[in-house]
């Protein structure tokens, strides 16, 4: 079982590749990565960004891809137009299910990826995307929208999908409200996942982990649904279980999945 990640380093440990390779480690998948950019970054912020030539890109996509049995892609920060047109090209030529996550801002404010790559992502990438998940600022940039209430979200949802994406995993991660709620679409339905808000300042690559861990079980052969709601039990697990780490907004605990695996209840509902 081997999955892909295509994103930028986070020297930080707790976000991009670093958080996905945990991810995968931890659920049981072999990591192989492509990486954008080198991030300067700690949980306070991001210090300094150096992005890989779309030459250089091209070429850690080709040599993966062209010698290794990959079962699932995903892509986290993709920071320029000239960077996401090489991805799109590299996927155009396969098959396998690609979970794209938006990556636009991070934690502490600073863009990850240029406001020029917005349309190229848009038109290029979601296209031929299996499962895209954005947050709720992530789906307003994608939608022009402004999003305030579900119905706002559903509507975001169905203009996404409109865009040619398969399913849309709607993050409600920066709402308010008792639970965390996310909100899966189709173009046939959608579902709903709930677990308990955690009171806490330490979300640092939530999002990271979250797609890192629906890549990881699709490569595990895992359907799309299934896939999802087991991420929606990694990433709560490791929210719930903080690490100590940093002044700032600490990583997420990869480690408490394995350790509390069937503990977690996420709340399905399907319509
Ligand atoms: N405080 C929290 N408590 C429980 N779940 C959370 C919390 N914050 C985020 N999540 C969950 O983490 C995942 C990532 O969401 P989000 O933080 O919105 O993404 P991003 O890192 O892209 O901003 C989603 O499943 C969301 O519901
Ligand atoms: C290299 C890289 N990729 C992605 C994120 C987003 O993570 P978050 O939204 O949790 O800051 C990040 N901070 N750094």
């Amino acid at each position: 079982m081997i999955a892909l990640t295509i994103a930028g380093s986070d020297s930080g440990g707790g976000a991009g590749i670093q958080a996905d390779i945990k991810t995968f480690q931890e659920l049981g998948v072999f990591g192989t990565t492509a990486m954008t950019a080198l991030t300067a970054q700690n949980t306070l912020g991001v210090h300094g960004i150096f992005d890989v030539t779309p030459e250089f890109l091209k070429q850690q996509i080709d040599a993966v891809l062209s010698d290794i049995d990959v079962r699932a892609i995903k892509t986290g920060m993709l920071f320029s137009a000239e960077l996401i047109n090489v991805v799109a090209e590299g996927m155009k030529m396969q098959s396998i299910p690609l979970v794209v996550d938006p990556v636009m801002i991070a934690k502490g404010g600073e863009s990850l990826l240029q406001e020029a790559a917005v349309e190229a992502l848009k038109t290029k990438l979601l296209p031929i995307t299996t499962i895209c998940t954005p947050n709720i600022p992530e789906a307003e940039v994608l939608t022009g929208m402004t999003i305030n209430n579900e119905s706002d979200i559903k509507q975001a949802a169905k203009k996404i999908l409109a865009m040619g994406v398969q399913y849309v995993v709607m993050k409600g991660g920066h709402l308010q409200g008792e639970f965390s709620k996310d909100i899966v679409y189709w173009r046939g339905g959608y579902f709903t996942m709930k677990t308990p808000r955690v009171e806490t300042k330490n979300t640092h690559g939530t999002g990271c982990t979250f797609s890192a861990a629906i890549t990881a079980n699709l490569a595990k052969g895992l359907s799309v649904e299934e896939a999802i709601i087991e991420a929606k039990k990694f990433i709560q697990l490791a929210i719930l279980t903080p690490l100590s780490i940093g002044n700032g907004h600490g990583p997420t605990n990869h480690f408490a999945y394995k350790k509390a695996f069937g503990q977690c209840e996420v709340t399905v509902h399907e319509s």
